[in-house]
Parts: C-alpha cells; sequence; structure tokens
C-alpha cells in the first residue's frame, strides 16, 4: 500500500498536496468499451438534470449511508485498477456516478456529499475540459476580514486557499482529497470553448493536447466539440446489507 501511495505522488499538481493528476490513465482501447458499455445501457439508466445527464451505479446513497448495489464487470476492472494503483482508498470503490456533457454543458461550482470518504477519482472521456476549483467563501480574504479572524499563523494557512483550474483531458483520471475536497468547490463552466491558461496541470496535459487536438496557442483554447463523459468513482463506508436497517 504504502509503495502504491508513493506512486501517485509523483501526479502531484498545483500548490496543493492533496490534487494528482494521471495523464492517460487508460489506453484508447479501454476508453472505447468504457464509452460502449455506458453509451450501451438502457435508456431508463440515464437520469436527465437540466444542464446534463447521469447514469448512477453502485446504488442509492442515503445520508445515512448506501443501498448498495453490485457494480457491473466492465467498472469493476477500471476501479480496482484505481485503488491499486493509488492506495488512496481503504476499501473497494462502491460508486460510481457518470456524467454526461453536451460541448456547452457543465456542473455548478459544488462540494461532493458526507457520504462518501474524502477521496474523489475522475476518469475523463471524450472531449477535453477545465475543471475549476474556487475555495469555500470561509477560505476566502472577505469573509474572514468580516468574521475578524485574521490571525497570525491560521491566518497564513488559510489563506493559501486560491482558485485554481486542471485541464482534464480524455482518460486521465483525476484524484482530489483532504483539503481539496473540503475547503474549495469544484465546477465546470457551460461554455464550448474555455481557456487552459494557467491551469495547473499545464505541462503535464501538453503533450496530449498538441498531439490529439492542436489547440489555438496563442490563446490556449479548447474547443468542446464533442460530448465528454465522466466517471466519479468514490467510496461510501457506511453501507446497508439491509433494507429494513433504514
Ligand atoms: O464531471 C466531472 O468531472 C465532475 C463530476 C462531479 O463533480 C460529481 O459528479 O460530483
Ligand atoms: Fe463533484
Amino acid at each position: 500500500m504504502e509503495e502504491k501511495h508513493k506512486n501517485f505522488d509523483k501526479f502531484k499538481v498545483g500548490s496543493l498536496p492533496t490534487l494528482m493528476y494521471i495523464p492517460e490513465f487508460i489506453a484508447q482501447n479501454e476508453q472505447t468499451i468504457l464509452m460502449n458499455h455506458i453509451n450501451g445501457a438502457p435508456l431508463s439508466k440515464w437520469k436527465s438534470l437540466k444542464n446534463r445527464r447521469l447514469q448512477n451505479w453502485g446504488g442509492v446513497v442515503h445520508e445515512k449511508g448506501l443501498l448498495p448495489q453490485e457494480l457491473p464487470p466492465w467498472l469493476t476492472k477500471v476501479t480496482q485498477k484505481i485503488c491499486e494503483e493509488s492506495g488512496l482508498f481503504p476499501a473497494p470503490i462502491n460508486h460510481v456516478l457518470i456524467n454526461e456533457y453536451l460541448p456547452n454543458q457543465g456542473i455548478m461550482p459544488h462540494q461532493d456529499g458526507p457520504a462518501y470518504f474524502p477521496v474523489v477519482a475522475i476518469l475523463s472521456l471524450g472531449s477535453p475540459v477545465v475543471m475549476d476549483f474556487i475555495p469555500h467563501t470561509r477560505f476566502t480574504e472577505k469573509s474572514f476580514e468580516e468574521e475578524g479572524a485574521f490571525e497570525t499563523g491560521r491566518d497564513k494557512c488559510l489563506n493559501d486557499r486560491r482558485p485554481f483550474s486542471v485541464l482534464l483531458m480524455p482518460r486521465s483520471l483525476l484524484i482530489f482529497k483532504d483539503a481539496a475536497y473540503s475547503d474549495y468547490l469544484h465546477g465546470i463552466k457551460d461554455a464550448e470553448i474555455q481557456c487552459f491558461d494557467g491551469v495547473v496541470n499545464e505541462v503535464e496535459a501538453q503533450n496530449q493536447l498538441e498531439l490529439e487536438f492542436a489547440p489555438s496557442q496563442e490563446l490556449k483554447n479548447i474547443h468542446r466539440t464533442a460530448n465528454r463523459i465522466s466517471l466519479t468513482c468514490r467510496l461510501v463506508l457506511k453501507v446497508h446489507k439491509n433494507l429494513f436497517k433504514f
């Protein structure tokens, strides 16, 4: 476990110690297989929201825990790889949310629910996008001034919380945990053209970007010409074996 964890240390990006970006985590053919399974699911498996649609795998997440449903083998193949290679999950991943976004769709800044173990692994397929991390208002200077909470030490630590963005290329894995999970909201803009200038993983994403997407170099923009599909893989520690325990 210890050694595996160290393997992912080299993928840390940005100034937070708890954000990792792994380029090309899966191969092209694995992406195709996953896409085929996702697109081959019955229409009733999709839940349509105003700005995206999603498939829920692994069961229903309640405030008090998970009412589990076994993950299909095509998903455990990837969740097991994430668990093994990251060494960051204390038990097998048991919940996967699949989001599909059209080129002009995104997701509002939000924090993931309290039922999950605070490590998120997001596998991206299809079109690249930029994900923004925005510090919680309790970490912005304004709210501190209002609260009169400027103290040395504590103040310094909390003011390190600055907004940042990550470019999520297809087949990449993003992992965030601890402070990146609890002190920030994450979201994706509803825009077909997104600027990746200054993203924390510009270097790590560059190779693939140039090879596959030839972005406009001066503006550092990506054009989302295809849909994006993401697999948000998480662990709910509290699992209800029995429906009647609720
Ligand atoms: O699509 C993504 O990359 C993010 C999804 C997300 O944040 C979520 O499902 O909670
Ligand atoms: Fe989320």
